[in-house]
């Protein structure tokens, strides 16, 4: 598949096999009691990537991030630094600090106390803690409410408070758990574009930890899907997206439509799927698929178009009838009811105002989609 890369560019030290790991999970697994919570997991981020393990609620992410913090130790693996094993080293010595919720500030101190209490606490000297303070409410933008008690602020101005407290400090590597859990979504994205500036203003390793998929895709250069304490694909948004590597990524991340079926004929990647009820698949994505083979056919609903009349170029184009339509404003969603009884979710932009082609409830329609669209998941 050509060209998914990463958002940023000239950053993709994944792709380079010269580059230095920085840090590394080796095997780790982590149990508690009889419960594996992280099951014989690898993993490699590099210095100044934002990385975020993304998985459901219990998954095992938080105890990741714990591990790499110090308040955990792995029950079995290492997790090394810089090359440097970290067994043994208590989390203040560690290059790493870990971001807590705004509600763990000091309720009794003002935004700019809150700020230099670490770094009093390592006892650096005044003018430079005066000099870092004012560096840092510059950088979250809020100069003007330095006297303030975080009472006196909203919940994103706490959150940027929260943030500028375990920035100030500068650690190699900032470990962020749902870091904009609290805040409402408006707020909860532009804090996302925020994170990112600030992220790569200061040459940071971020991880972060989130169940929310779309934060994920929105800040990350490349996300771990974690599933049951095992990691399930590592990859950027945009190829977790449109290549994911099993059934479980493409149903975890954003929408998708996925047919069972048999591979009839293939060659060189390109195949024929007989999908069941009439319906062959022709797909490009195939792999190494061989013919025989049972797959999953996987295909995004913005992939797909539905018009009441058969494209008379398509490749693929199945029959159905309109069995929902929901207008998002930005995109329309239909839910297509195939003749086998599959209803398929197509969606499509509203670039016009106006539909040329309008659909309604029970019209009979056909969706439509190019060789290219999908992919072919073997797992
Ligand atoms: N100290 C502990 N003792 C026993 N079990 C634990 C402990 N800490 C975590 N677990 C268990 O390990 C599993 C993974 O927990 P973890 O906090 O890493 O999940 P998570 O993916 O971060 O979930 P969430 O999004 O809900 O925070 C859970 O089933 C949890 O109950």
């Amino acid at each position: 598949m050509k060209s998914l890369g990463s958002i940023r560019r000239d950053f993709a030290p994944w792709n380079d096999p010269n580059a230095k790991p920085y840090i590394q999970f080796d095997n780790v697994t982590k149990k508690f009691g009889d419960f594996t919570a992280v099951n014989n997991l690898s993993l490699t981020i590099f210095e100044r990537e934002f990385f975020a393990l993304l998985g459901a609620s219990g998954c095992g992410k938080s105890t990741l991030l714990r591990m790499l913090a110090g308040f955990e130790e792995p029950t079995a693996g290492r997790i090394l630094l810089d090359g440097q094993d970290l067994r043994g080293i208590p989390p203040y010595r560690r290059p790493v600090n870990m971001m807590f919720q705004s509600y763990a500030l000091f309720p009794h101190m003002t935004v700019e106390n809150n700020i230099a209490f670490g770094l009093k606490q390592d006892g650096m000297p005044k003018p430079e803690i005066a000099s870092r303070v004012a560096e840092m409410l510059r950088l979250v933008k809020l100069e003007q409410f330095a006297k303030r008690k975080p009472h006196q602020l909203s919940g994103g101005q706490r959150q940027r408070v929260a943030l500028a407290r375990s920035v100030a400090k500068r650690p190699k590597v900032l470990l962020l758990d749902e870091p904009l859990g609290a805040l409402d979504k408006k707020l909860r994205e532009e804090t996302q574009f925020e994170l990112m500036d600030l992220q790569q203003n200061l040459g940071l390793t971020f991880v972060v930890v989130t169940h929310d998929q779309e934060e994920a895709m929105t800040m990350a250069d490349r996300i771990a899907i974690i599933d049951k304490g095992e990691v399930m694909q590592v990859a950027t948004p945009a190829e977790v997206y449109e290549a994911p590597g099993s059934r479980f990524v493409a149903g975890f991340v954003g929408n998708v439509n996925m047919f069972e079926g048999k591979i009839a004929r293939g060659e060189a990647g390109a195949a024929s799927i007989d999908a069941g009820n009439g319906i062959t698949i022709r797909t490009d994505n195939a792999g190494t698929a061989s013919a025989g083979t049972a797959v999953t056919f996987a295909i995004r609903p913005e992939k797909i178009k539905v018009s009441s009349k058969k494209p008379a170029e398509a490749v693929n184009a199945i029959e159905g009838e309109v069995y929902d339509i929901a207008y998002l404003g930005d995109m329309t969603v239909y839910h297509v009811r195939l003749d086998d009884g599959q209803v398929v979710r197509a969606s499509t932009m509203n670039a016009a105002r106006i539909t040329e082609d309008p659909l309604t409830w029970n019209d009979r329609a056909w969706v439509s989609f190019r060789p290219d669209a999908g992919v072919v998941l073997t797992r």
